[in-house]
């Protein structure tokens, strides 16, 4: 299996906190690999740093065979061609109006022109359930419908290999299948790569060939789903099971003192 993203080592701190403690895992092209862990863990630096948009302090990121942590230049825009990362919040531009937020790559950086531009975006804004947003500005639309557009504008940009981080967050459970079967469709039909941060443990066992589970600065256990299902690791028992007891209140209450 060709590998997609290796991450060796990571270390990371911010001041005196530790997020990442040596975290190292591989994803396979064409995979779905889900990345799951309770609050403040670091799923989101940990998506934030394969994307280049925060530098660990040791440790080794390649994506596709590129060096992350040494990328300049041609490379640099070879790398942003072919990892896209779906912020949170979705981070759209609120000037301007949904079809140029999904076809800002393809004009500004790519030239393509606007009629076509503007085609390709009500394409893969109607993949994603909306269709006639077109002309609507960021402002006017729900949080869930900006997450969307958000995920829209990445796929526009035919990349190899998409993080999304925690995609489901604030949608209904509708919207949240809707979105499962894109990521399902992206990876069978277009043979991508998907790096998808979720609390959701109904999606990530809908969507994963692998999910591993980040707790207290590692990983503590990567597996398919039903390895995950079967696991005897306590962290990962509590936190599939939802369960109020167990490893991770106790390493909380620790840290919380
Ligand atoms: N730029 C930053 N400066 C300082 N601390 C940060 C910064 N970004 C994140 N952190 C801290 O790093 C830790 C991990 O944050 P992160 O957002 O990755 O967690 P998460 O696992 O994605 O959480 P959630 O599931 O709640 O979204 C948190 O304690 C957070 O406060």
């Amino acid at each position: 299996m060709k590998e997609a993203i290796v991450v060796r080592n990571l270390r990371k701190n911010f001041g005196e906190k530790v997020v990442h403690d040596g975290v190292s895992f591989t994803v396979y092209d064409g995979e779905a690999f889900v990345i799951m862990g309770p609050s403040g863990t670091g799923k989101s630096v940990l998506l934030k740093q394969i994307a280049k948009l925060i530098e660990p302090d040791e440790g080794e990121i390649s994506v596709y065979g590129m060096d992350v942590l040494k990328l300049k230049n041609e490379e640099l825009e070879k790398f942003r061609e072919t990892l896209t990362y779906v912020f949170q919040s979705g981070a759209l531009f609120d000037s301007y109006p949904v079809w140029y937020n999904v076809a800002f790559y393809l004009i500004e950086k790519k030239g393509v022109k606007k009629k076509i531009a503007r085609e390709k975006a009500s394409y893969y804004l109607s993949l994603l359930g909306l269709s006639g947003t077109e002309d609507l500005y960021p402002s006017e639309l729900s949080g869930g419908m900006r997450k969307r557009v958000a995920v829209a504008r990445a796929l526009c940009m035919n990349p190899k290999c998409i993080l999304f981080d925690e995609p489901t967050s604030g949608l209904d459970p509708v919207m949240t299948a809707i979105l499962d079967r894109l990521v399902l469709r992206l990876k069978r039909e277009f043979s991508k790569t998907c790096v998808v941060v979720s609390h959701d443990v109904t999606s990530a066992f809908r969507i994963a060939d692998r999910i591993a589970i980040l707790f207290n600065g590692k990983i503590v256990e990567i597996g398919t789903p039903d390895e995950i299902k079967r696991s005897e690791n306590p962290v990962v028992k509590q936190f599939i099971n939802g369960e109020p007891e167990g490893p991770i209140t106790a390493v909380l209450e620790r840290k919380n003192g």
